[in-house]
This record gives structure tokens, C-alpha cells and sequence, in this order.
């Protein structure tokens, strides 16, 4: 008589969003109600978990995702760090809204203390919805939390049976099923059958390796995004500027061209102390340093091939040890 194999221990904190949502018909794909269903009941709605690991639910929050604060993350991070510094917890699956998913994971890649999995999942029908996606994740994320084989590969997204990573997943579609990928870079596996499937990881840093610690942060700094368009002028810029910004990632056109409107502001911005991040609004390609602009002499850091909405969540974290920009632009070619 062999005994069976122990099943890991996969903590599901949970914070709303459509994979929590409900329509009024099945076939009510959009205008639904998100972060209405609790923890308890998406676990009840896949006893199939129960195969793959010792399951247990907790509430952090109930929200639509786009609703996601700062004050939101901290808390978050310090019940991850928490939970995966147990003995007794093997793995955590977060289940969140879509519409941010990919910030609060790259958030966590960058201040998770633990090799052990964290996987993000989210649905993009909700619950009551004619072939809802979100059981199915739900499963899919429980079993990768639960893989040995996901130990050391930072925060995972787990969607449509495809293995992503936080730094370079995004939402690619408003509601279709395989919203979530990473067109520059690629995903990293598949699950099937039951079985999470590893074909390549990340080389920048993450998790254990990362230099960020939020354990005795209340608060983040201030960092604010503005965007490139035609006929743009500086009244967003200088708005956020006058707001107290402490950084701004500037969303620019092309590979983070600067139009002539606006770099006055950015570079006053610059002289007032405030950390100037070009980044572009096209979604893919290294942003040039020294191309567009000259950023040694503006002082400004590039922020490699991180969207505009990632580039904030470093500056952020970034600028919780240093104001060097020399320093932060290392930082932005290291994670
Ligand atoms: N598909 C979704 O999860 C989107 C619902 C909602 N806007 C959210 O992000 O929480």
C-alpha cells in the first residue's frame, strides 16, 4: 500500500472582479455586476479543486479592478508576504478583475520575499455567463499554484490555458476570451490536462531577487502618466505637475517622441526635482535611450520595453530608494 501524494496547501485571496460577477441572463456577457460573488462560492463552483490541492478562501477585497489603489497593493503584498512565509502554505492564487491584473501582478513580481507560486487569474465572462472561463482558471491556477514546476518563476498568470508572466502579459482585447498575452515577448507555457506545461522564463529580476520591500510602506509616491497624440498640448503635464507628482511616465508617440509643446514642461518638471520616465503608447520595441530625445542631458530614464502602465508601478517602487536617475534607469533595465 503506497500513500498518496501529500497535496500542496493553495491559499485563494480573492478581490473581486468579472470572474466574481454576475449578469442577469446567461447570455449577459457585458453590463454585469463585478465583485458580487464571494470567495466561498467560487470555490464551491469547482469541486475539481479539491483533486488538485488543499483549497482555502479568503476575501482581501470585493472590487471591480479598476478600482485598484495603491493602499490596495500594499495591503495585498504584506498577506502574500505573510501567508508564504507559513510553512503550511505552498502557493497563493489571486483572483482579480481583469482591466488591471496585469499591474497588480507586475506590482507583486517586483516585491513578493518567496519562491513559492503566486499566480493572478481573472475571467473575462462572468460567472453566470453561457461558457464562463472563469472556473476553468480557476482550476488551471489552483494546479499551477500547487506545481512544483512554478517555484522560482516569479508572479504567473494563469487565462486561457496559457502560462504568462507579470512583467510582460497584457490585456490585448475589451472582451474577447484571449484577451490576456504577451504579443512582444511571449508566454511562457500552456496547462493541459491537468498539467502546467514550461517552455521558457524570464531573465530579468523578480520576487526574491528584487530590491524593493514594502513591509514598512504606507504609502507609495506619486507617479502619473500622460499620453502622446497629435496637436497634444501641456495642460495634462503641468496639471499633474502642480498636483505634486513626484514622477511622470510620459506615454509618448513612436518610440517616446517628445513634442515640442511639451518638453518646456518636462523639463521644468525635471528641474523641480520630478523624475521624467519616457515611455511609448505603441505597445512594443525598446524605448531608445538617447534616440528620441537626449536623455543624458534632459536627465530623463527610458523605460526599456515596459508599457506606460508597468513603467509607473517601477518609478513608484523605484522611488522608494532613491532619486538618482541614473540609479532608476539601471532599475528600469534590470526588472
Ligand atoms: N473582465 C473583468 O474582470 C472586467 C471587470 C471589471 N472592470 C474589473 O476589472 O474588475
Amino acid at each position: 500500500q503506497v500513500a498518496a501524494p501529500r497535496l500542496a496547501n493553495v491559499t485563494i485571496l480573492a478581490t473581486g472582479g468579472t470572474i466574481a460577477g454576475t449578469g442577469a441572463t446567461s447570455t449577459t456577457t457585458v453590463g454585469y455586476t463585478a465583485a458580487t460573488v464571494g470567495v466561498q462560492n467560487l470555490i464551491k463552483a469547482v469541486p475539481e479543486l479539491a483533486k488538485v490541492a488543499n483549497v482555502t478562501g479568503e476575501q482581501v477585497f470585493q472590487i471591480a479592478s479598476e478600482n485598484m489603489s495603491n493602499e490596495h497593493w500594499l495591503a495585498l503584498a504584506k498577506r502574500v508576504n505573510a501567508l508564504l512565509a507559513q510553512q503550511n502554505v505552498d502557493g497563493i492564487v489571486i483572483t482579480h478583475g481583469t482591466d488591471t491584473l496585469e499591474e497588480t501582478a507586475y506590482f507583486l513580481n517586483l516585491v513578493v520575499k518567496s519562491r513559492k507560486p503566486v499566480v493572478l487569474v481573472g475571467a473575462m465572462r462572468p460567472s453566470t455567463a453561457l461558457s464562463a472561463d472563469g472556473p476553468i482558471n480557476l482550476f488551471n491556477s489552483v494546479l499551477l499554484a500547487a506545481s512544483p514546476d512554478a517555484v522560482g518563476k516569479g508572479v504567473l498568470v494563469a487565462m486561457n490555458d496559457q502560462i504568462q508572466t507579470a512583467r510582460e502579459v497584457t490585456k490585448t482585447n475589451t472582451s474577447t476570451l484571449d484577451s490576456f498575452r504577451s504579443p512582444e515577448l511571449g508566454m511562457i507555457g500552456y496547462i493541459q490536462g491537468g498539467k502546467p506545461f514550461f517552455y521558457r522564463q524570464s531573465t530579468r529580476k523578480h520576487t526574491v531577487d528584487s530590491e524593493f520591500d514594502v513591509s514598512a510602506l504606507q504609502s507609495l509616491p506619486q507617479v502619473d502618466i500622460v499620453y502622446g497624440y497629435a496637436n497634444v498640448s501641456p495642460v495634462a503635464l503641468d496639471a499633474v505637475v502642480a498636483a505634486g507628482a513626484k514622477g511622470i511616465i510620459h506615454a509618448g508617440v513612436g518610440n517616446g517622441s517628445l513634442a515640442a509643446k511639451v518638453l518646456p514642461s518636462l523639463k521644468s518638471a525635471r528641474q523641480k526635482g520630478v523624475l521624467v520616465v519616457r515611455a511609448s503608447r505603441v505597445g512594443q520595441g525598446i524605448l531608445a535611450r538617447n534616440g528620441e530625445a537626449n536623455d543624458d542631458e534632459l536627465d530623463f530614464v527610458v523605460a526599456d520595453t515596459l508599457n506606460a502602465q508597468k513603467a509607473r508601478i517601477l518609478l513608484m517602487l523605484a522611488l522608494t530608494k532613491t532619486s538618482n536617475s541614473k540609479d532608476i534607469q539601471r532599475m528600469f533595465y534590470t526588472y
